[in-house]
């Protein structure tokens, strides 16, 4: 699909809701830019950046890193790419960042999955990831060609260190008490757009035709 003008979108949902999933298939349709802060900080970690040192220790505990921090890195990345639509996964998580964003870009739309926290829970114990690529894997679900490795690099997968079961009812209950208030932000501006499910394949036809909706209409404004 040709467009006339960028498009600038949020993805949301708990943590194993299936973002990156979803967000692979939107960029491949759509031809949008992914940025998502996870992978950000998990590359740095792995370079072992100054940043990557000082964020491991929270990220692994399945606390949120600073507000301050993280939303100086993502809208510096984001003003680079600024000129190609792009799909933001992962920030904002509070309000304090939701602000950031708005003072800095006006969003087109905000993807919110519903995925209950049982679902989820049963998935992130079975996730595995290529870390400088932000691919996903599922024993279950999406398996790799070869098991432990990427299907695109041949290089090992591996478990977050934040996967352990203790640490995802950690991170839920961070989403609930700093994230949901998000949702509460951009319902208020109208922004916002719920799927519900348990299943990737099933929400996923439900957001292409809601975006290919998004996309005609916004290309006709823009005629
Ligand atoms: N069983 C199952 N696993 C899924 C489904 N969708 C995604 N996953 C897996 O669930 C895990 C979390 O998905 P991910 O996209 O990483 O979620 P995120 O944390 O919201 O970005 C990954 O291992 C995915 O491969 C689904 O519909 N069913
Ligand atoms: N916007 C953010 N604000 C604060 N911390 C973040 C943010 N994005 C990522 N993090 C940190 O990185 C961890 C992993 O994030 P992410 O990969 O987005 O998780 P998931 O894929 O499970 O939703 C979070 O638990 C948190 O510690």
């Amino acid at each position: 699909m040709v467009l006339q003008r960028v498009i600038r979108a949020v993805i949301m949902g708990p943590p194993g809701s299936g973002k990156g999933t979803m967000s692979a298939r939107i960029i491949k349709s759509f031809g949008l830019q992914h940025m998502s802060s996870g992978d950000i900080l998990r590359a740095n970690i792995q370079d072992k950046t100054e940043l990557g040192l000082l964020m491991k220790s929270c990220i692994d505990q399945g606390q949120l890193v600073p507000d301050d921090i993280i939303s100086r890195l993502i809208l510096n990345d984001l003003r680079k790419i600024d000129n190609s639509g792009w799909l933001l996964d992962g920030f904002p998580r509070t309000v304090s960042q939701a602000e950031a964003l708005d003072n800095a870009f006006s969003l087109d739309t905000v993807i919110n999955l519903d995925v209950p926290f049982q679902t989820i829970k049963e998935r992130l114990t079975s996730r595995w990831t290529h870390i400088p690529s932000g691919r996903v894997y599922n024993t279950d679900f999406n398996p790799p060609k070869v098991p432990g490795l990427d299907d695109v690099t041949g290089e090992p997968l591996v478990q977050r260190d934040d996967d352990r079961p203790e640490t995802v009812t950690r991170r839920l209950k961070s989403y609930e008490t700093q994230t949901e208030p998000v949702l509460e932000f951009y319902r208020s501006k109208g922004v916002l757009e719920s799927f519900t499910g348990t299943e990737t394949n099933k929400i996923w036809p439900h957001v292409e035709a809601f975006l290919h909706r998004k996309f005609s209409s916004l290309s006709q404004r823009a005629a």
